[in-house]
């Protein structure tokens, strides 16, 4: 193994030890250790880069991760302001405060504005073992402006890299650290790869795991050809000192790439504190980039001309997701309908005509049921009925597909007894989501509350034709299911014009409404029959319904 390591290398090991450690403190405090990355690096106000973007890709990728800030910068998306270097002495507190009580598995560098910084940063990496050291030696922001000078270049070289388990320079830094060479072809990256690992890094990586799974390997050099003039893919070397990788992608065309070199070596450091081979987190990292990147490549955030990226694939520029309603309302089970293709294919439309009539027939809830659709054509089906659906403010849930929920962004899912437990729907979907769950019993009613269900499906209530098998629970069992929560409630199976006043002058509080599937869609005009059960619920409700 070679030697000046971050690893700590004698007998009793930094991992044997780590594990003793977090054992002892599981026994205290009953819980698992988690995998942390400690972030050396500058803050972006911007947030697209630096501190904000380590933070960002840890949490995406299911790390924690502890920081230590070097230089507070005035960034946005035109361009780097103002620059504010932390006084070293301070950079040393917060390392200390970090390595002194938490167990760090990786750290990963950023901006580091000086040598005393560095220097900082070395001395404290010998007084408190971790498994690798990332380096990304940031010196030139996207923007162009210059986040550590040519002084810092022959500390970088003599005292860092050597210390590093792997470096990830793009190809202006590569050039940099090797005296001004040029780099223009994917064979001047693999040149300079091989330069960069005779200058350093030489540290061995320890994945930390048993014997059989511990790899290790040498150091590593990734020299990021996002750069590259005239080039369609993007491409990135990486050699471990023996061989050489080209990692192809294709060049996602957006603004959108403010903080990708951060985001690419925070999340190597994440797959590394996970324990994953060090080419592997590569791989990881680079399509997790590739991801975001493509994601969020419309996204318009500032006015400059490199703007951020999402990193957690939540933002949507010009989304239907800011337009959805707020939080579920029980009235909107009013009137609820679940569609049935096989009916609107037998009278000639479209699942969206079907949607769009019910819609316009005043339903106010629509189920997109469909049991033997193909998987792409029902997420087709339900972004089209999404866009509709929230045209008009009326929510639109998925019956059983908990991946096409998401897929699609809509509202919410319909579960019931054999379908994914309401609890894991909900961890999947998210707080926001729409979640009912449909129930014929008491203890059922107790464990889709228990699960974290917005509403009550409860029937058939009087016996169906579109469910086979279905066992009929007639007004009673829908009553005891009712009296039995305190979620609100809406009868299915066999409701029609001719019993829907019946089901609701029941009077039962928490009943808000009827879901139809054959009464509206098995029709020929949907549109009209929605209408007459609507004005037949309004009547019967108008004492009843709270
Ligand atoms: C509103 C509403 N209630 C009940 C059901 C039935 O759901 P489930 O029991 O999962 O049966 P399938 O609909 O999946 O056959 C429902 N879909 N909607
Ligand atoms: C899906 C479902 N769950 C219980 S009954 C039923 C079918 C309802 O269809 P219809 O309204 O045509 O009776
Ligand atoms: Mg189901």
């Amino acid at each position: 193994m070679a030697s000046g390591g971050v690893i700590l290398s004698n007998s009793f090991s930094f991992y044997q030890k780590r594990i003793v450690m977090s054992s002892r403190m599981q026994e205290k405090n009953g819980g698992a250790s988690i995998p942390h990355v400690l972030s050396v690096a500058g803050s972006d106000s911007g947030a697209g880069a630096g501190i904000q973007a380590d933070l960002k890709a840890c949490a995406a990728r299911g790390v924690y991760c502890s920081t230590v800030i070097t230089s507070v910068t005035a960034q946005n998306t035109v361009g780097v302001q103002a620059v504010h270097a932390v006084p070293e002495d301070f950079v040393a507190q917060q390392l200390k405060s970090v390595l002194s009580d938490m167990q760090v598995d990786v750290v990963k560098t950023g901006m580091l504005p000086s040598v005393g910084v560095v220097k900082v940063l070395l001395q404290s990496l010998t007084e408190f073992s971790v498994r690798a050291l990332v380096v990304d030696p940031v010196m030139v922001s996207t923007s162009g402006d210059v986040l550590a000078g040519p002084s810092i270049l022959s500390t970088f070289r003599e005292e860092l890299l050597p210390m590093a388990n792997i470096v990830t320079p793009n190809i202006k830094e590569a050039s940099a650290l090797l005296g001004g060479i040029r780099l223009e072809t994917v064979a001047d990256m693999r040149n300079a790869a091989e330069l960069l690992h005779a200058l350093g890094p030489r540290v061995v990586y320890d994945t930390g795991f048993s014997l059989g799974e511990n790899l290790l390997q040498n150091g590593n050099v990734l020299v990021k050809g996002g750069d590259l003039p005239d080039s369609l893919d993007a491409v990135d070397i990486f050699f471990n000192g023996e061989h050489f990788y080209e990692l192809r992608s294709s060049r996602i065309k957006t603004r959108n790439t403010h903080g990708t070199g951060c985001t690419l070596a925070s999340c190597i450091a994440a797959e590394l504190a996970k324990g994953s081979p060090m080419l592997t987190a590569v791989r990881v990292a680079k399509r997790y980039v590739e991801t975001a990147l493509e994601y969020s490549k419309d996204i318009l955030i500032g006015n400059g001309i490199q703007g951020p990226f999402d990193h957690l694939l939540r933002l949507k520029s010009g989304s239907q997701s800011f337009h959805r309603k707020d939080a579920f309302n029980p009235s909107d089970l009013f009137l609820y309908a679940v569609t049935d293709s096989g009916m609107n294919k037998k009278w000639g439309r479209s699942m969206v005509d079907a949607v769009a009539a019910a819609i316009q027939g005043g339903a106010t809830i629509v189920q997109l049921r469909e049991k033997d659709a193909e998987t792409r054509d029902f997420l087709e089906t339900a972004k089209s009925c999404l866009a509709v659906c929230r045209s008009h403010g009326v929510p639109l849930l998925i019956n059983d597909r908990v991946d096409v929920a998401l897929a699609s962004d809509a509202d919410g899912v319909h579960v019931g007894q054999s379908d994914m437990p309401a609890s894991v729907a909900r961890t999947l979907l998210g707080p926001e989501k729409i979640i009912g769950v449909s129930c014929k019993t008491i203890e059922q009613a107790q464990q889709a509350w228990i699960g974290g269900a917005d509403y009550i499906g409860s029937g058939g209530v009087y016996s169906t034709n579109t469910k086979a098998n279905n066992p009929t629970i007639g007004l009673d069992g829908l009553k005891t299911v009712c009296s039995a929560s305190k979620l609100p409630v809406v009868a299915i199976g066999g409701i029609n014009a001719s019993n829907a006043g019946t089901v609701i002058e029941m009077g039962l509080p928490n009943l808000k409404g009827v879901a139809v599937v054959s009464a509206l869609f098995d029709r020929e005009n949907v549109l009209a029959e929605t209408k007459k059960l609507h004005a037949l619920l309004m009547e019967a409700s108008s004492s009843k319904i709270q």
